[in-house]
C-alpha cells in the first residue's frame, strides 16, 4: 500500500455483528483500514454496505444488540477495550463525529454561544470567557457570516447549511485528531454541499486532522479524498488513491458504481444502474458477495470468496479477476460484454 502518514485511526481485523431474533447479522467483517494525520479517507458504498456501523462501533455508538470485535486503535489505544469513562474522555477531545442531520448534535433549546463554549469548558477545562472567545473565533473560521449575531441565536433560527457549519465548528473546537463525517452534506442542496466539502478540505489541511468521509455518493469524493475504500456487503472490496480509482477502478463493483452515477462529462444515457440488489447480510451468497450482480463473474467467483489483496502498488482489491495487468501493474478495463 501507499505509505500512509502515521495512522491516527487503525482498524485491525475489525468486525461488527448484531444479534437479532432471526440470527446474527454480520454488518461489518474483517476490516483492515487506517487513516493518517492530515489525510482524508472516503468510505463509499451502497446503502446497507456497513459504512455507518463501522464507525458507530469505533465511537461506541452501536445499538444495544451490536458488538464490535478486533481492534480500533486511536494513536495506539484500543477503543474496544476501554471503559465507558475512558472512551468519553477521548470522544469529543481526540475524535469527533459529524452526522447528516446537524440537529443530532445540537440542543434545540440552547443558544449557539452556549453549545460551543460548553464543549471547551467541559473537555478543555477553559474558563467561560476564554471558551466563548475561542468559540466565536471558530464560528468565523467556518464561514458563518455575522458570527456575533448568530452566536446569540438558537439552532432553529439558522439554515441547514449554517447548522452544519456550527456542528463542524463544534467538532473542531477541541482540535481533534480524527473527525468522522457520516453523509455530512446529503441533506443539503448542491451549492451548499460543495461549500461544506471545501470547508472540510481547508480545515483538515490547516489542522492536520485525519478525516473519514462516509458517503454513498462517489461523486462527492473526487475533490476531497486522498484515498477511497469501497465497501460492499460489510467488507472493503477496493482501496486505492482517489486519482487512481477514478482513472481506472480495479474491482468490477467500483466500476459498476461509477457507471451508475451521472457525470457532467457524459450523456445522461450513459448512466447505467447496477442490476439487482446488494445481498442479504444474514444470508450472503457463496463465493464473492458481488458475483450475482457482476458482469465478469466466472465459476471460481461463485465458489470462493476472494481476499482483499494488493493488486498493484498502492491498491487493494477483493476480486479473483481484477482489472489489473499482473506483469505491469497497469489497470486494464476489459471490453464490456453485451449482457447486463
Ligand atoms: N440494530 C441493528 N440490528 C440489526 N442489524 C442492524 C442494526 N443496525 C444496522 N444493522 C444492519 O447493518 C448493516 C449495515 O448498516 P449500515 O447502516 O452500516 O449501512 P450503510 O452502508 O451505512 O448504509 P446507509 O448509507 O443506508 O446508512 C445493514 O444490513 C443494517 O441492516
Amino acid at each position: 500500500m501507499q505509505a500512509t502518514p502515521q495512522p491516527v485511526l487503525e482498524l485491525r481485523d475489525y468486525s461488527v455483528r448484531f444479534s437479532t431474533p432471526d440470527g446474527e447479522v454480520a454488518a461489518v467483517s474483517d476490516l483492515d483500514l487506517s487513516v493518517g494525520a492530515g489525510e482524508t479517507l472516503a468510505v463509499v458504498g451502497e446503502s446497507g454496505s456497513g459504512k455507518s456501523q463501522t464507525f458507530n462501533g469505533v465511537f461506541g455508538l452501536l445499538s444495544r444488540n451490536g458488538r464490535a470485535t478486533g481492534a480500533a486503535l486511536v494513536e495506539g489505544r484500543n477503543l474496544l477495550s476501554m471503559s465507558e469513562k475512558g472512551l468519553d474522555a477521548i470522544r469529543g477531545q481526540d475524535m469527533a463525529m459529524v452526522f447528516q442531520d446537524p440537529m443530532t448534535a445540537l440542543n434545540p433549546a440552547m443558544k449557539i454561544r452556549h453549545q460551543l463554549s460548553e464543549t471547551l469548558q467541559v473537555h478543555k477545562g477553559m474558563k467561560r470567557r476564554d471558551a466563548e472567545a475561542a468559540a466565536l473565533a471558530m464560528l468565523r473560521l467556518v464561514g458563518i457570516p455575522e458570527a456575533e449575531r448568530r452566536f446569540e441565536q438558537y439552532p432553529h433560527q439558522l439554515s441547514g447549511g449554517m447548522r452544519q457549519r456550527v456542528v463542524i465548528a463544534m467538532a473542531l473546537l477541541c482540535r481533534p485528531k480524527l473527525i468522522v463525517a457520516d453523509e455530512p452534506t446529503t441533506a443539503l442542496d448542491v451549492t451548499i454541499q460543495a461549500q461544506i466539502l471545501d470547508l472540510f478540505r481547508d480545515l483538515t489541511a490547516e489542522f492536520g486532522t485525519a478525516l473519514v468521509l462516509i458517503t454513498h455518493d462517489l461523486g462527492v469524493v473526487a475533490g476531497i479524498a486522498d484515498r477511497v475504500a469501497v465497501m460492499y456487503a460489510g467488507r472493503v472490496v477496493e482501496e486505492a488513491a482517489v486519482d487512481a480509482l477514478f482513472q481506472r477502478p480495479a474491482h468490477p463493483y467500483t466500476a459498476a458504481l461509477m457507471r451508475s452515477i451521472p457525470r457532467v462529462d457524459r450523456e445522461i444515457e450513459a448512466v447505467d444502474p447496477i442490476p439487482g440488489r446488494p445481498p442479504d447480510v444474514m444470508r450472503p451468497p457463496p463465493g464473492c458477495p458481488f458475483h450475482p450482480r457482476c458482469r465478469h463473474a466466472e465459476d471460481r467467483c461463485r465458489r470462493e470468496r476472494p481476499p482483499l489483496a494488493e493488486v498493484a502498488p498502492g491498491r487493494r482489491a477483493a476480486c479473483w479477476f481484477p482489472f489489473v495487468d499482473a506483469a505491469s501493474g497497469a489497470v486494464t478495463l476489459p471490453a464490456e460484454p453485451a449482457h447486463g
